[in-house]
Formats: structure tokens, C-alpha cells, sequence
């Protein structure tokens, strides 16, 4: 089970959250995010993969942050074209790209992007794009037969654990963690997420 904690920029709270062991460590790279990250933060985690959340972004601009932040991932909450995914692919860097779910009719969109991205991303429809702090239906991903991988995202908070171990799903590769998680935009309570993921870690494969 892959476990990504997402909007993180302070740089002892990167340092505490990567002690705890999280496989993936998100940067939020849209201006308009409460946990938007403008500079580089003094420390960058080295045991996690380090992924780019990005929004509509040109991909020079993105590889450009590629760059400065070493990142592994690059994760895309807007309106990507399956184009875009794929010159990334090929330009090294893992792609997820992420689908607002409300209904089973959202999952059709996911088929012109199987092949180009390593991992899809499933995560609540909401007026922003992202960090809406709000679950989703997630007996509607029934509906997704797709082989691309997913990770489930939106809302997740401590008392998920019970419902995360009752979801089933072939293709479900991991979760993802941010506003329920947060002492304030953009930093993590740490005690929680070390409870959160001990138990994950060790109740879902
Ligand atoms: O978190 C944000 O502010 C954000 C803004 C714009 C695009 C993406 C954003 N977050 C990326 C994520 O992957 C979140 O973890 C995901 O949306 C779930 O967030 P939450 O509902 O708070 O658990």
C-alpha cells in the first residue's frame, strides 16, 4: 500500500513527516493552494519519492520544477491532455493523473490516458481542485476496470481506517493524505499520521 502525504513545505514538519515513513511526499505547485510552494524548502525528504502536484501548468515549467525539486512524480489535477502525460513519460518522470470523482460516468474519462500514466489518482469533485477535505462515493469505482493503478484520495482523516479496510478494489495501490491530516495549511500533525500509518501499514497490504 502506497502512502503519499501531500502538501508539505515546511521544512522540520518534511523532515518529522519523513521519519514516520510515508512511500510518497506531495509539493503543492499551484498558485492558488493554500499550501502552494513557491521556493525550494532548506530540507527535501530523501527517503520518499517526491511528487509534483501541478494544475494546467506548461510542461517546460513543470520540468523546470522538476528539476529544482528532484522530483519523481509529477501529478496533474486539471485538464492535461494524455499528450502532455506522455511527454513527460519521456522525458523520465512518473505521471499520475488525477480524475474528480462524483459519479460512475467520471471514470470514462480514463481510458485515453491508460498507457501514459503510471498511476491514476481518484479524488472528490469539487469547485477547486483539490484539497476539498471531502470524501467521494467510493462504491462508484466498481465501475473503473482500467489497469492503470490508482491511488484513492479526498478527505481522508484518522477514523478512515475502518472504512479503508473495508474498500476492495484489484486495482487500488494506495492512499492519500492532506487536509485531514493538517495542524495548519501546508503542515501535518505528526502524532496523528504516525498512528494513521502504523495502523495502515500494518492492517492493508
Ligand atoms: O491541496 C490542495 O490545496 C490542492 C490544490 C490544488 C490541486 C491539488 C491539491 N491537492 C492535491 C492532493 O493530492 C490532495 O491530497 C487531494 O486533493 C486530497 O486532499 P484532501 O481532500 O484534503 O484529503
Amino acid at each position: 500500500m502506497i502512502v503519499k502525504v501531500c502538501g508539505m513545505r515546511d521544512p522540520d514538519n518534511i523532515r518529522a513527516v519523513e521519519q514516520i515513513g510515508p512511500d510518497w511526499m506531495g509539493f503543492i505547485f499551484f498558485p492558488h493552494s493554500c499550501r502552494h510552494v513557491s521556493l525550494r524548502p532548506a530540507y527535501l525528504p530523501e527517503r520518499c519519492k517526491r511528487v509534483g502536484v501541478f494544475v494546467n501548468e506548461v510542461t517546460p515549467a513543470i520540468l523546470q520544477k522538476a528539476e529544482e525539486f528532484d522530483l519523481h512524480y509529477i501529478q496533474l489535477h486539471g485538464t492535461e491532455t494524455s499528450e502532455q502525460c506522455l511527454n513527460l513519460k519521456r522525458a523520465g518522470l512518473g505521471v499520475i493523473k488525477v480524475f474528480p470523482i462524483a459519479s460512475m460516468s467520471d471514470l470514462k474519462s480514463t481510458a485515453c490516458y491508460e498507457n501514459v500514466c503510471d498511476y491514476f489518482l481518484f479524488d472528490t469533485a469539487c469547485t477547486g481542485y483539490g484539497g476539498s477535505g471531502k470524501t467521494f462515493d467510493w462504491q462508484v469505482l466498481t465501475a473503473y476496470h482500467g489497469s492503470t493503478p490508482f491511488l484513492l484520495s479526498g478527505g481522508l482523516k484518522p477514523d478512515s481506517l475502518h472504512s479503508l479496510k473495508e474498500f476492495h478494489h484489484p486495482a487500488w495501490a494506495g492512499i492519500d493524505l492532506n487536509s485531514g491530516f493538517e495542524i495548519s495549511p501546508g503542515k501535518k500533525d505528526t502524532t496523528l499520521l504516525n498512528t494513521f500509518i502504523k495502523q495502515i501499514k500494518s492492517n492493508i497490504e
